[in-house]
């Protein structure tokens, strides 16, 4: 008999219950007790649902008021000193590391500001964790007992759980050295907290749990010696002392570059994902011991469509002829925390492309189904009403679109290179553009106000018509305008106030795209995104930014930035298909766009911007084929996109987020980039870009924070940039976009901003 398994569920759920009730208690508006209270339903509820599914292993501990990997921070005593010292309950600490601590002076205490602790991408998804922060006085031992209640709250329940913890040598090497202790390996901590896993492990066995599962998804990445070395070392010690079964789990990737480093670790058995990499089987399965269970993830934790049985159920046969039915398991491929909670919530979606989806709570019956069919059991009708979903899926019009298949087929390498190279284009455009020195511009949106949410929504509802609409937004475009001359920049936006969001508004206009009303999926902390989905060929039936781009242009003399999201960008905050190749389908959209890049340029507008925040995220976890053929795809798409203009017509993209690679940025060979730089402190960071050959603006404040630099401030960051850069290649910026700000800090903001840039003009001007 196969046992069916489900690495973790949603928490948020079925219907944004978490986010509701954390966000009322940090207003202030409910209890610690109400919070927790809402917390133990959601337990329950998601225990209860796949206890009725059939599931045999179900998680717990994978719960979580914030992050799991801060929980585990929380529990392990990981708390830099600077949150400790206001004697905050335990999930007022929690929140504070996650969100950082912020209270106005009162008659008897000063103000306190503590910043949150950082926050990090879970691998290649858009969940974050909250970053262990260690020093040379971290202390470990335990601070609690979440896993262990949540155990025995679960068994109350009458549901026998597997607790899930983040493995000691994942949790280290996830984590950071704190500013006092720069010197500090985190993995070096390994001695010092293997003990308190031990510790937690026991406990877990006392209560009754027979198996644990413990992550270690850095598994998948490419890893130094010490720390493949760690593994040995770590588990060990927890077999050896802990006296319960452990399952060490990982996710996302390929482990066989670290096969090695886990071969022979005395675990009771070992999970792989083998959604992403079913070629990985035949190494894993030599690896075991002839007592080891295989987990094999085949129904994929991170996408939102109906697992193809068929397929699927070859894989666990290929596990099941290598290792013996008793020691398999059909498992998710990863926690289900990545996907949206019930497909049953999505009233409005059309009948054949739901059809084709499975959410967290569908993709329960999926692993059972799929364990009773390698198990011998009567499952012939689910078979075959998957088979015909599957089968209907791919032959249908939505998926296959000659037309889009037929154009792509005929890209060629012209199509993805500008006309001339950049020295001529910026001749043409000085022209086009006559721009004075340090040009200033902002990255496309500004304040998107109460007001601008109200009317989109009535609009939505019907309570407002088209015309009514539109004219609201002309007034609002309008205002945006008048503003950015009277402060006198040089390149003006629109202010994007028509744009519920930057890649949904796009989805929505494109062919190939569905949306979901409850598709809800955990991004950080409260904040949760809906991805759209790509259900089919991609492609552009209407313009959809000309109309605002042309009508801002007419009402001013300055140069009008066009405003669009880039296809990298729109993939990866879209769920992909899973039938087509990621870059097939970033070409695909390259393509929508390119058409309306060469609108916008018909229309008149002569400065394009093509924001691609998310082209650092895409990149391949490791080193490799897959790597090397990113940083190909991506830039080329880029570039697909936006080289169908005129050497005169100015190419412009954004970055925000980090550690981006200049060799990468180059690559798109746009006319002029903006990246995020207000928060890198760092002196080394100012030279990263020295070498762009093309034109550059780096952020120069933080568009998250309601500050106002000072002009003088502003003065003495385009001085350092000054030293640096050749000056004639300068712009000046914010960071990013200014949607989530209020009006008169922008107005305070940009004005400082501006007005630096004219000191530093008339400088050189005279100079
Ligand atoms: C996350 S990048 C955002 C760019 C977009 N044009 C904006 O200004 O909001
Ligand atoms: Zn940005």
């Amino acid at each position: 008999m196969v046992l069916s398994s489900v690495l973790g569920f949603p928490r948020i759920g079925p219907n944004r219950e978490l986010k509701k009730a954390t966000e009322a208690y940090w207003a202030g508006k409910t209890s610690a007790e109400d919070l927790l209270k809402v917390g133990k339903e959601i337990r329950a509820n998601n225990w209860k649902l796949q206890k009725a599914a059939g599931v045999d292993i179900i998680a717990s501990n994978d719960f979580s008021f914030y992050d799991q990997v801060l929980d585990l921070s929380l529990l392990f005593n990981v708390i830099p000193d600077r949150y400790t010292k206001y004697n905050l309950p335990a999930l007022d600490t929690l929140f504070a590391m996650g969100r950082g601590l912020q209270r106005p002076a009162t008659e008897s205490s000063p103000a306190v500001d503590v910043p949150a602790l950082e926050m990090v991408k879970w691998f290649d998804s858009n969940y974050h964790y909250v970053r262990p922060t260690f020093s040379h006085s971290t202390v470990f031992k335990l601070n609690g007992s979440k896993p262990v209640d949540e155990y025995l709250e679960a068994k109350e329940l009458g549901v026998e759980t597997r607790p899930v913890v983040v493995g000691p040598v994942s949790y280290l090497y996830l984590g950071k050295a704190d500013k006092d202790s720069l010197d500090l390996e985190p993995i070096s901590l390994l001695p010092k907290i293997l003990p308190v896993y031990v510790e937690l492990l026991k406990k877990l066995a006392a209560a009754g749990a027979k198996s644990v599962q413990i992550d270690e998804p850095v598994l998948v990445l490419d890893l130094p010696k010490n720390v493949q070395a760690a593994y040995k070392t770590a588990y060990e010690t927890l077999a050896k002392e802990s006296g319960v079964e452990l399952i060490l789990t990982t996710y996302f990737g390929d482990v066989r570059p670290n096969l090695d480093a886990i071969k022979g670790l005395p675990v009771a058995g070992f999970h792989y994902d083998f959604v992403r990499v079913p070629e990985q089987l035949d190494e894993v399965a030599a690896a075991l011991t002839s007592q080891q269970i295989l987990s094999v993830g085949v129904v994929d934790g991170r996408n939102i469509w109906k697992t193809d049985f068929a397929k699927a159920i070859k894989v666990v046969e290929a596990a099941k002829a290598k290792v013996g039915a008793d020691r398999v398991i059909v498992a998710t491929s990863s926690s289900l925390l990545h996907t949206p909670v019930d497909l049953a919530n999505e009233k409005k979606l059309n009948p054949e492309i739901k059809d084709w989806f499975s959410f967290a709570t569908q993709k329960l019956s999926e692993v059972v189904v799929i364990a009773k069919a390698v198990s011998g059991g009567n499952v012939e009708a689910e078979l075959e009403a998957n088979k015909k979903s599957i089968d209907a899926r791919a032959k249908s019009e939505i998926t296959n679109d000659a037309a889009v298949r037929k154009r792509l087929s005929e890209v060629s390498e012209a199509d993805t290179k500008r006309k001339s190279p950049f020295a001529a284009r910026l001749a043409a455009q000085e022209k086009t553009l006559n721009l004075p020195l340090f040009p200033t511009t902002t990255i496309g949106s500004f304040p998107q106000t109460k007001e601008i949410r109200i009317n989109r929504n009535k609009f939505t509802k019907g309570e407002i018509t088209a015309e009514e609409y539109e004219k609201f937004i002309e007034k609002e475009i309008q205002e945006v305008v008048k503003f950015q001359e009277e402060i006198g920049l040089d390149v003006l936006v629109h202010g994007e106030p028509e744009r519920n969001d930057m890649v949904q508004y796009f989805g929505e206009q494109l062919k190939g795209f569905a949306f979901t009303t409850n598709g809800w999926v955990q991004s950080y902390g409260s904040r949760y995104v809906r991805p759209p989905i790509i259900v089919g060929d991609v492609s552009r039936p209407a313009a959809m930014t000309v109309k605002e781009s042309k009508y801002a242009q007419s009402i001013t003399k300055k140069p009008m930035k066009g405003m669009l999201t880039g296809p990298v960008t729109i993939l990866r905050w879209s769920f992909p298909r899973d039938d087509l190749s990621a870059k097939e389908q970033c070409q695909q959209l390259a393509l929508a766009l390119r058409d309306e890049v060469n609108d916008l340029e018909k229309a008149g507008i002569y400065v394009i911007q093509v924001d691609e925040p998310a082209i650092r995220e895409g990149l391949p976890l490791r080193e490799g084929a897959e790597r090397a053929a990113y940083v190909q795809w991506a830039p080329e798409s880029f570039r697909l996109a936006t080289s169908g203009v005129e050497d005169g017509t100015q190419i412009h993209s954004h970055f925000c987020y980090s550690d981006l690679d200049p060799a990468h940025i180059k690559a798109l060979d746009a006319d002029v980039v903006s990246i995020e730089f207000s928060k890198k402190d760092d002196s080394k960071y100012i030279q990263e870009f020295s070498n762009y050959p093309n034109h550059i603006g780096l952020g120069l404040f933080d568009i998250h924070s309601p500050r106002v630099p000072p002009q003088d401030e502003f003065e003495s960051r385009i001085q350092s940039i000054v030293g640096v850069y050749p000056k004639q290649n300068l712009w000046v910026n914010p960071d990013c976009g200014l949607k989530t700000r209020k009006w008169d800090e922008t107005k305070r903001q940009l004005t400082n901003m501006v007005n630096a840039a004219k000191v530093y003009r008339e400088k050189y001007a005279s100079a």
